[in-house]
């Protein structure tokens, strides 16, 4: 599994470091206002464990999970909503983790739904953004690294389901997906 990777971006040193720093900063930020932290599954599932571990104030937390229609290294337009939350959110802090923005699509979607359902507010806390492949406008609040314009795999992050369990993020040698 590692022979496919072209080069490792973020170690799982790296990833603690800033799930850290950004743990400090929503707890400051969420004092008093008993969020709800969602985890979009499945990518996001061990950036959710890292930075729940370094909220130091009352959270609730949750799980979503939603797909990209198509399954490749490109996502094809809207969402799927595969399981939705468990409890109501009209009126709650929403805080959404995720572990990459890409196009964007996904996260558009994801805000427009919660604002549609009433919340009293939606932030973004994302492991990686991927700036230069934008095509939907969203905001990220919360930034752990910004990255290249290259498909990553591993923390979380798949290619056809495989990878997720790496214990970094890499970038996928192209001849990989490319024989797809
Ligand atoms: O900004 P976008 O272009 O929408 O891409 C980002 C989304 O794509 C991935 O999810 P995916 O739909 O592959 O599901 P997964 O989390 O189960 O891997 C990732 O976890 C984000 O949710
Ligand atoms: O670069 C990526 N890697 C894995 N999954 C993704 N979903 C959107 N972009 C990516």
């Amino acid at each position: 599994m590692n022979s496919d990777i072209k080069e490792v971006l973020y170690t799982r040193e790296d990833i603690k470091n800033i799930a850290e720093k950004i743990g400090s900063q929503l707890t400051k930020d969420y004092a008093g206002k008993n969020p709800l932290v969602i985890c979009v599954l499945k990518g996001a599932f061990l950036f959710m464990a890292d930075v729940v571990r370094e909220i130091k104030t009352y959270a609730e937390i949750d799980f979503m999970d939603v797909s990209s229609y198509g399954d490749g290294t490109e996502s094809t337009g809207e969402i799927k909503i595969i399981k939705d939350l468990d409890v109501p959110v009209e009126g709650r802090n929403i805080l959404i983790v995720e572990d990459i923005i890409d196009t964007g699509r996904t996260l558009n979607c994801l805000v427009a739904l919660f604002e549609h359902r009433k919340v009293a507010s939606v932030k973004i806390c994302t492991l990686l953004d991927k700036p230069d492949r934008r095509e939907k406008t969203v905001k990220p609040d919360y930034v752990g690294f910004k990255v290249p314009n290259e498909f990553v795999v591993g923390y979380g992050l798949d290619y056809q389901g495989f990878y997720r369990n790496l214990p970094y993020v890499g970038i996928l040698k192209p001849e990989i997906y490319k024989n797809n």
